[in-house]
């Protein structure tokens, strides 16, 4: 990747996580009420059985209230925890109100890793991706390390139907890609449903 691209990736990051950070509580209650009503109210969400979810860090739009939903409506949900051995892949563990939880590397929540509780991704009907920041053409900038974009290769193929879940103050200009970057066909904000 050419060292252009990654300073401004970089900036981008740093500059829409700190906006995250910013909101208030009462805006991220909010935001996460406005993008469980949308999601609850999407066909393909209504008709989905197993879906991806992530659990929320570092200002990103809190998925609580969705996933209680889900649960209510005896939808499975599952959660990506970091694979042990292989350092850019993401299993994807069932995830129940009694799971156990301990903490990644990053300091993120993840279900203790149970070979029980493995879904082949295939199986997953909907999967709610993470970002940073995005851009009007649906482009996507994560953390930064590329768990999602390997994910998200050849999507198409593969069964489930990815949506990114964001702030509005999420949204960039344009974001600068390289070439394994894969757009989103939807992303949630609390405003709207972004479709490409
Ligand atoms: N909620 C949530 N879960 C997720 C993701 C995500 O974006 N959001 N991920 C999406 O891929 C994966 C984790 N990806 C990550 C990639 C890089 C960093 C990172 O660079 N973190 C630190 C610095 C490094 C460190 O602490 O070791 C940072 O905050 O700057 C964090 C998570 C899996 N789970
Ligand atoms: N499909 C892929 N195949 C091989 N390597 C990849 C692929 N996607 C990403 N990478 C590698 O991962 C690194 C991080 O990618 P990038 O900065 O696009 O991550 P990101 O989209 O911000 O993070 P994430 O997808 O985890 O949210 C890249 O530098 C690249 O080396």
């Amino acid at each position: 990747m050419s060292n252009n691209l990654q300073k401004r990736q970089k900036i981008i990051r740093q500059t829409v996580r700190q906006y995250r950070r910013q909101l208030t509580w009462e805006q991220q209650h909010s935001a996460a009420d406005k993008i469980t009503q949308l999601a609850l109210a999407h066909e393909l969400i209504r008709s989905a059985s197993h879906l991806g979810l992530f659990l929320s860090y570092d200002g990103e739009i809190n998925t609580d209230p969705l996933i209680k939903n889900l649960w209510a409506q005896n939808k499975k949900v599952y959660l990506p925890v970091l694979h042990p051995f292989n350092h850019y892949q993401l299993l994807f563990l069932h995830y129940r109100p009694d799971t156990l939880l301990t903490k990644n590397r990053f300091n993120i929540a993840e279900p203790t890793l149970n070979v029980m509780d493995v879904i082949p991704i295939t199986q997953l009907d909907v999967l709610f991706v993470p970002l940073v920041a995005f851009d009007k053409q649906g482009q996507r900038l994560g953390m930064g390390g590329g768990f999602y974009d390997r994910l998200l290769s050849n999507w198409h193929k593969k069964h489930f139907y990815p949506i990114g879940l964001a702030h509005d103050c999420q949204l960039v200009d344009k974001i600068p890609t390289a070439p394994w970057d894969i757009p989103l066909p939807e992303i949630i904000t609390p405003s709207k449903r972004w479709c490409w």
